[in-house]
């Protein structure tokens, strides 16, 4: 179907995933911000564009509300895996998927009525190197490093899971509010420090398995959840001896299980669903003057 696409969501984080060979027009920041706009298009927190890959059984290309290119999403790959079954692309219920980011495996868990409700994803290794988010503080780590934010004196440690993470965490017993979030989150985005922007996670422990996180996307602002935010928040809050894997985290959309092994590989399980499948206007993106 021309311009056919397939709207998902893990815990409140929306996608649209779609094959660019269906559209009658070329997927630009423009096209991507029209799409993604929730008042003047069909709106969500990015877009999943279905590739070839020569590597793995399906190639991912994922794209941020505000146009730019992001190496990978944890909710997206879930939803990603969801729109291939739904779509009936592929009959398998495991299969592996290139990104920017890395070389990930999807495991689906579809429910008696045929519907996926539920993925496991294998999410890459984390790192705390610099060179790899890019930062540019020179140290081997980037493990509570000061930085300046809104006035005020910070602790970041910084996270590469494919994409690039600066966790701030409050003590057990601290809580971060959405006005932190929204003070903060827009300031660390753009730091300097990170020449090619982060996102942000305000994190607080709750329990020797379990965090809370505020979520601040590089590209989107605020969300109600993110899967590669849940690994870099896990991950972080275990080289820092916070909390222990198996890590259950939560946001404001719910929550996630992270998995961090000794050499900080990951696996995230969690919910998935499809919201509906549609057809873009053919105008929508060629108003008459
Ligand atoms: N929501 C995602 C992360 C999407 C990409 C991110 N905004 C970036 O620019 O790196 C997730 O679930 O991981």
């Amino acid at each position: 179907m021309k311009n056919a696409f397939f709207k998902g969501h893990g815990l409140g984080n929306d996608y649209i995933a779609l094959n660019p060979k269906d559209l009658d027009f070329k997927l630009t920041p423009k096209t991507i911000r029209a799409i993604c706009d929730r008042h003047w298009g069909v709106g969500s927190d990015g877009i999943l564009a279905l590739t070839a890959s020569r590597k793995a059984d399906f190639g991912l290309r994922i794209y941020n509300p505000d146009g730019s290119e992001a190496e990978k999403s944890g909710n997206g790959l879930r939803i990603f895996g969801c729109y291939l079954f739904a779509t009936k692309i592929t009959k398998r219920r495991s299969f592996s998927v290139e990104t920017k980011g890395g070389l990930v495996h999807i495991d689906l868990e579809v429910d008696r009525r045929g519907q996926v409700v539920g993925a496991t994803v294998d999410m890459g290794r984390a790192t705390f190197q610099p060179r790899a988010l890019p930062c540019t503080i020179r140290a081997p780590e980037l493990i509570l490093q000061p930085i300046k934010a809104v006035g005020q004196s910070l602790r970041f440690t910084g996270v590469s899971v494919g994409n690039p993470h600066c966790v701030v965490f409050k003590d057990k017993g601290g809580k971060w509010t959405r006005e932190d979030l929204l003070r903060m989150g827009p300031e660390l985005e753009n730091h300097s420090i990170f020449p090619k922007r982060t996102n942000v996670q305000l994190a607080v422990p709750t329990g020797p398995k379990s965090l809370y996180i505020l979520i601040w996307e590089r590209g989107a602002g605020e969300t109600q959840a993110s899967g590669s935010s849940s690994c870099a928040a896990a991950s972080a809050g275990v080289r820092l001896g916070l909390i222990k894997s198996p890590v259950t985290v939560k946001a404001p959309g719910g929550t996630l299980l992270i998995t961090v092994d000794a050499q900080y590989n990951l696996t995230m399980k969690g919910p998935v669903a499809e919201v509906y499948q549609g057809q873009l206007h053919p105008a929508f993106l060629t108003p008459a003057k």
